[in-house]
């Protein structure tokens, strides 16, 4: 307790996540109320025995008892014990399972809010962090954190209750006994509180090595196809088995900390009433005090460590989740990067003449001293069509981010139809932006769902937008049409049929900027066709940047703007830029030879 009370880093932490507690109110405090019944029964049993002995003796008894007949006087304790056993027995589950509801109830918020915060994080975050690392976060240690609220908190809270009815019942009853076994609880407290301490860190290792085997499981599991086509299997087997084994190896010494805590309470309780018998039977044989009382005492000293023991056990769960609970903190203090201006503006989408997107004097690094776009200053006018165009890691796909606003630039601005990004909503940024990537990402979940993604669109636009995108006839060919379920992995579709759903999805926004990374790479002659027909009905009268390496898609494209190490070397059309025999001319012609000789 005192090491508890000692760490106001943990308290601090718990109290950022006490408002979750009273959420539940009701459930609390009936919990709490039931607490003081169980406890004073637990606290009388004892003495009820004590004194039906002392009645079988002869000996001293409560007042109320010595006009009673000895049988009366026994039949009246038993009942009295067999009512504080009916209190315990009828008050435990309810409150138990009051508890139990209060920690799934508690879990269930929390896990909620972060699955909330986690997905308004910045990309950035998700580039250091592994996914398998935050999925551990988000249940492992959500759970181990429940438990604090449930059996942890509530249930330490209840050991102290019953420890402290004990402690005055005794008290009451005969001090110098009560004194001896208040004097044994202090050493025992002492060599709990270190192995809690053992434990604790152990704990923490533990969980890093789970986390860091979750990321390995779900790195071999999302990367199989590769896994399986180098024949990586006993190589990542092998890794995998060191991760194992280190996991192993951090939970056998959590182990360890925790078995020697039972270990010391079995030998300090053993030890305890050793010492009670010692000192009671001087006292009895000196007249001092009775049988009964001495009898009293042995069942207190049993209880007495009951709950001490209950308690360190429970310390062990709470130590788990203050782990846990340091883990969760950590994502909740992850700053949201990216979050809408206090004063935002809107874009006026009426006019034909918006789409205009402006990037001025932007620089930007992933890593502070790596500039990987450098000054960079691009009008590109509403309804034009933009290709970017350069050598690999030369910033394309950067500038698309940096223009959906997934990452800020670390200088300059970015405006769209004169208003800087960052004044715009996030929600209305990207709803004036379509973005397709190489691949058509899908979710679990039916076809019609995979193209609203949850805005309320009807079934007729639905099919409009197919339609629009010649991805209609293959929908109503699968075996439930707009119903049949997809889900990202395993699912019939191929590559080409997923990116013609993502041009759906598109479609049926809208959006006034069309941006396609690499949108047609992955495609086979037949789906080429069909993707450039759905292609050239999208990008009329909408402004357009297009990043494709095959430069012969890019031919038609009213300008290229040519980058090499995120800068901006060449911007013409492919006329102009042929005339100039730039990079990009060695490029196109490259590529031409390429194809010649493929
Ligand atoms: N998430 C990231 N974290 C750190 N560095 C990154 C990240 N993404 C890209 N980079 C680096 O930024 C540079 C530009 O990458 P970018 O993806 O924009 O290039 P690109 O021109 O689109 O390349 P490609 O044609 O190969 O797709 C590269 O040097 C790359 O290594």
């Amino acid at each position: 307790m005192l090491a508890l009370l000692r760490r106001w880093d943990d308290w601090s932490l718990l109290s950022r996540l006490l408002p979750y507690l009273g959420r539940h109110k009701r459930l609390l405090i009936g919990s709490l109320i039931l607490l003081v019944p169980l406890a004073l029964a637990g606290a009388v049993q004892p003495m009820l025995v004590g004194q039906a002995i002392s009645v079988l003796q002869n000996k001293p008894t409560w007042e109320m008892l010595q006009g009673m007949s000895r049988s009366q006087g026994l039949n009246l304790l038993s009942l009295a014990l067999l009512a504080t056993i009916v209190v315990r027995l009828a008050f435990r589950g309810v409150q138990g399972y009051y508890v139990q509801e209060v920690g799934q109830r508690v879990t269930a918020d929390i896990r909620q809010d972060l699955f909330q915060h986690v997905t308004a994080l910045a990309v950035r975050f998700f580039d250091r962090t592994p996914v398998g690392k935050l999925v551990t976060r988000l249940t492992n240690d959500v759970e181990a954190l429940g438990e604090v609220f449930s059996t942890g908190a509530i249930g330490i809270l209840s050991d102290i209750v019953s420890l402290l009815a004990i402690a005055i019942a005794m008290f009451w009853l005969q001090w110098q006994l009560a004194l001896l076994l208040t004097v044994l609880l202090l050493p025992t407290t002492a060599v709990i509180l270190y192995f809690q301490r053992r434990y604790r860190k152990a704990n923490y290792r533990a969980r890093e090595e789970l986390s860091n085997l979750n990321a390995s499981l779900q790195e071999n599991m999302v990367g199989i196809g590769i896994v399986q086509s180098f024949r990586r299997e006993a190589y990542n087997a092998q890794q995998f088995r060191v991760a194992n084994q280190r996991y192993l190896e951090a939970v056998d010494r959590t182990i360890f900390h925790d078995s020697a805590i039972s270990a010391t309470l079995e030998w300090i309780s053993l030890a305890a009433i050793a010492a009670v018998l010692w000192l009671g039977s001087f006292l009895v044989l000196q007249d001092q005090m009775n049988f009964g009382l001495l009898a009293a005492f042995i069942l207190y000293s049993q209880r007495l460590f009951d709950p001490l023991r209950q308690l360190a056990e429970k310390f062990t769960s709470i130590q788990a989740g203050f782990t846990a609970i340091e883990r969760i903190v950590d994502i909740f203090n992850e700053p949201i990067e990216i979050r809408d201006a206090a004063q935002t503006q809107q874009l006026s989408l009426e006019t034909s003449q918006s789409g205009e997107i402006h990037f001025e004097n932007v620089w930007f690094g992933y890593k502070p001293d790596e500039p990987v776009i450098q000054n960079l200053n691009i009008t590109i006018q509403p309804g034009q069509k933009v290709a970017l165009v350069g050598p690999t890691g030369a910033g394309k796909s950067t500038i698309i981010r940096l223009l959906c606003r997934l990452y800020e630039p670390t200088q300059g601005r970015i405006l769209i139809d004169g208003i800087d990004i960052r004044n715009l909503p996030q929600v209305e940024l990207r709803r004036h932006l379509g973005v397709i990537l190489q691949d058509g990402f899908l979710f679990a979940g039916d076809v019609s769902s995979n193209i609203t993604l949850g805005e309320p669109y009807d079934q007729e636009a639905v099919q409009a937008a197919a339609r629009r995108t010649n991805v209609a006839t293959l929908i109503e060919s699968l075996p439930q049409g707009y119903a049949t379920p997809l889900r990202e992995r395993g699912t019939n579709l191929s590559g080409g049929q997923r990116q013609l759903l993502a041009f759906a999805r598109v479609a049926i926004r809208d959006p006034k900027v069309l941006i396609l990374d690499e949108a047609t790479a992955n495609l086979d002659v037949g789906t080429e066709a069909l993707v450039q027909e759905a292609l050239d009905d999208l990008l009329s009268d909408r402004t357009a940047i297009i990043i494709a390496h095959r430069l012969s898609t890019i031919r038609n494209a009213d300008r290229i703007l040519v980058l090499r190490q995120g800068q901006l070397i060449e911007d013409g059309s492919h006329d102009v830029l042929m005339a100039r025999n730039g990079l990009y001319t060695s490029l196109y012609r490259l590529q031409s030879l390429g194809a010649e000789v493929a």
